[in-house]
């Protein structure tokens, strides 16, 4: 699916991503994590075609995004990649309905209802965006991720505007829509968030310092694990 290599990402003279190389497969559900401004959201903005004139390489598919233009990674982006944001980038004036359809005209309303009912929604299409909770807010916009059948969802701290019961629920359906076999990268800072996922990727130093495969434990073995590389790196971190 993806195979990545960023030589260097720069933003004036701060170096952000060096010497990094990844790999993303079809059917991943992989988060990253990382201190606060270490790259995390560069590394997400690359992927999904928004940031160009890094050095290096990203193939989506047989598709090489650093040679695309601006025109074909939207394409790119409306067909295959679902974004999914911690302040949702909603219209709040326009209804669930009319958010979803601007970004995906295309889509069919048959397809729309069925998102809407899988995602619990269904009651809100008319309502204006501005009166929903922020779970409910966050549900739209996964709706507006799935609508067209894309299949890769690229998630940038889904539930840092959220409680931890809104949280949950969102990361229920995350769990819900991997199972189903979609692709999901997600950065999040709480490992609590992170114990869904199925492998860990530890942002450090402007690469992929730490990974660790998580499929077939339990969620609790799993925030073990996360809480002990996090807790490795903050220790790293503070000895620099
Ligand atoms: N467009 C930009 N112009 C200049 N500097 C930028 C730009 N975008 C990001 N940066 C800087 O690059 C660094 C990495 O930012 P990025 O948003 O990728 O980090 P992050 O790991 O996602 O951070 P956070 O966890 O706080 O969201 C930060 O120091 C940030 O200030």
């Amino acid at each position: 699916m993806y195979n990545i290599r960023i030589d260097k990402q720069q933003y004036d003279d701060l170096v952000v991503l060096e010497n990094m190389t990844s790999k993303i497969e079809q059917g991943d559900f992989i988060v990253i994590m990382g201190e606060s401004g270490c790259g995390k959201t560069t590394f997400l903005n690359i992927i999904s075609g928004i940031l160009q004139g890094y050095e290096g390489e990203v193939y989506l598919n047989d598709v090489a995004l650093h040679k695309e233009d601006i025109a074909s990674l939207t394409k790119i982006r409306r067909e295959q990649l679902g974004m999914i944001f911690q302040d949702f980038q909603l219209i709040d004036f326009l209804s669930v309905y009319e958010n979803i359809k601007l970004i995906n005209p295309q889509v069919k309303d048959d397809e729309i209802n069925q998102l809407l009912e899988k995602l619990n929604i269904l009651e809100l299409k008319n309502k204006e965006i501005a009166k929903l909770s922020g779970g409910q807010k966050q549900r739209v916009a996964i709706a507006r991720a799935l609508a067209g059948n894309r299949n890769i969802i690229l998630a940038d701290e889904p539930t840092a505007s959220l409680d931890a019961r809104a949280s949950r629920e969102i990361m229920e359906i995350f769990r819900d829509i991997h199972k189903e076999g979609y692709t999901i990268v997600m950065i999040t800072h709480s490992p609590q968030i992170a114990s869904y996922a199925d492998k860990m990727l530890y942002l450090y130093d402007g690469k992929f310092e730490t990974e660790i495969d998580l499929r077939g434990l339990s969620q609790s073995v799993k925030l073990k694990n996360i809480i002990e590389v996090v807790e490795k790196h903050y220790e790293q971190m503070l000895a620099n």
